[in-house]
């Protein structure tokens, strides 16, 4: 809901129907019609309202087009929206140009219910529930890798036994950690979270398990360690082969005992908390080369987690990507809203060695450096990943990812249905599957 002043405006520049008109008014839209030849459009703008842009190719020839695709490059920050007819060429440059500047593309006639939902995201309001799984905090994806994972949070969360959390950096090994903390009877009592691997080697003991006034020089008053701050709670230890031997013996007794000992102290104190460790280095071979107890690491690896690499889920990078933009606008002003086609190309075929949290990085840089209203490949930093490989030309790529949007579009809006699509778009059947088939596009995954 639009709760302050300002008016949400989609300024057609085109021939909107008077159905268009009304529906779009249901929904709270004013329509302003635009002449892209026209200085500058032919709109005036109020400063303070919700602008989208429209530009329909239905009736545009290619004077209308040129001028359209000038005006969409003086306005980079206002959303585009294209509309094409059945007839219109997406192999033309002009359109090709209204297509690379345009954040969606309809194909006549408009799936006004796509439409609204569409102007809606671009105007701020809630995206609908995209998660699967929103009671496990924290956790975003809903490909299979991730699916299973969450299986797993909710089979351990109420099992009070320790979990091994295994994955390469950034994969979420500490969100998983929250989610098991939060899911479980726990979950109101102190959760803490130790990086095993920063502690000073001299002070993990103590730091951990607490220390006794006078232990040690400069132990001037009895500390209380992070087990104890957490009782009835959960202890998240990331790095854990990072621990030194005498810590490991510490943390043995208290997982077999349930008790610690302070340092300079020889009184057990009873401790009730859930271990939860993380490691992103090969535990067993640590163990095979004497360097972490091979108790220990039976007692931690009760339960195993393994979170996958963002690799192993490219279905849950471009929603986690508009989860962290969208979550970077709320608090920072920017003109970024979504990413161009050839951004979410590359998004998708990067490697990711930094995982989920390369990927945040990537994204808020390019929140901040990006001039227009789409995150292009640059601001991401990723135009290797879609520089032209042996004899493509990079105006090629574009064309490819045009004709892939807009043939998306098109099935889409003939829901799915392939003599419909080749119908509006004037081509034969077959080229419809030939061009799924050159696209990747699954026809049964499409939905
Ligand atoms: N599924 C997810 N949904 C949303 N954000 C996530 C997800 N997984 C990870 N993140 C975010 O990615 C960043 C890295 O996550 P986290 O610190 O849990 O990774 P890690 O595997 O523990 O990393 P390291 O091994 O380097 O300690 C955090 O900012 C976290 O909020």
């Amino acid at each position: 809901m639009n709760n302050d002043m300002s008016i949400r405006c989609l300024v057609w520049f085109g021939e909107p129907t008077s159905i268009e008109r009304a529906r779009l008014a249901q929904a709270g839209w004013h329509t302003r019609v635009g002449d892209a030849s026209a200085q500058g459009g032919g709109v005036g703008i109020r400063r303070g309202d919700t602008v989208v842009a429209m530009a329909d190719l239905r009736q545009a020839g290619t004077e209308t087009l040129r001028s359209m695709a000038k005006l969409m490059a003086d306005h980079p920050r206002i959303p585009w929206i294209a509309l094409l007819s059945a007839d219109t060429s997406v192999q033309s440059p002009e359109v090709e140009r209204v297509l690379r500047a345009s954040i969606d593309f309809f194909t006549a006639p408009v799936d006004m219910h796509r439409l609204i939902e569409t102007l809606g995201k671009l105007a701020g309001d809630a995206p609908p529930q995209v998660s699967a799984h929103a009671d496990v905090p924290g956790i975003t994806g809903n490909s299979p890798a991730m699916m299973a994972v969450v299986a797993s949070l909710r089979k351990y969360a109420p099992v009070d036994l320790p979990v091994l959390i295994t994955g390469e950096t950034g994969t979420g090994k500490e969100v998983a950690a929250r989610a098991l903390h939060k899911l479980s009877q726990r979950r109101d009592r102190p959760f803490a979270a130790i990086n095993c691997g920063a502690l000073p080697a001299n002070l993990v003991q103590s730091e951990l398990f607490g220390h006794e006034r006078g232990a040690f020089t400069g132990a001037n008053a009895r500390r209380v360690g992070h087990f104890e701050a957490a009782a009835g709670g959960t202890v998240f230890l990331d790095e854990v082969g990072d621990l030194p031997p005498d810590a490991q013996i510490s943390l043995l007794r208290l997982l077999q005992e349930g008790t610690l000992e302070r340092v300079g102290s020889t009184q057990s104190i009873k401790l009730d908390v859930r271990v939860l460790a993380a490691t992103h280095v090969d535990l067993e071979k640590a163990v095979a080369q004497g360097r972490f107890r091979e108790d220990l690491y039976y007692r931690l690896n009760v339960l195993r987690l393994r979170m996958p690499a963002l690799r192993e889920r490219a279905d849950d990078v471009l929603q986690l990507a508009q989860i962290f933009l969208d979550s970077f606008r709320k608090q920072h002003a920017c003109h970024a809203r979504t990413f161009s086609a050839l951004a979410r190309k590359a998004l998708r075929d990067f490697s990711w060695p930094g995982n989920v949290r390369e990927l945040l990085n990537r994204v808020q840089r390019a929140a901040v450096v990006a001039e227009g209203a789409q995150i292009s490949v640059a601001d991401l930093d990723l135009e290797d990943v879609v520089a032209p490989k042996g004899g493509h030309s990079s105006l090629g790529l574009m064309r490819t990812s045009a004709e892939r949007d807009a043939i998306m579009a098109c099935l889409r809006e003939s829901r799915f249905n392939i003599s419909e699509c080749a119908r509006r778009l004037k081509v034969s059947r077959v080229t419809i599957y030939r061009l799924c088939k050159k696209h990747q596009l699954v026809l049964e995954d499409t939905h």
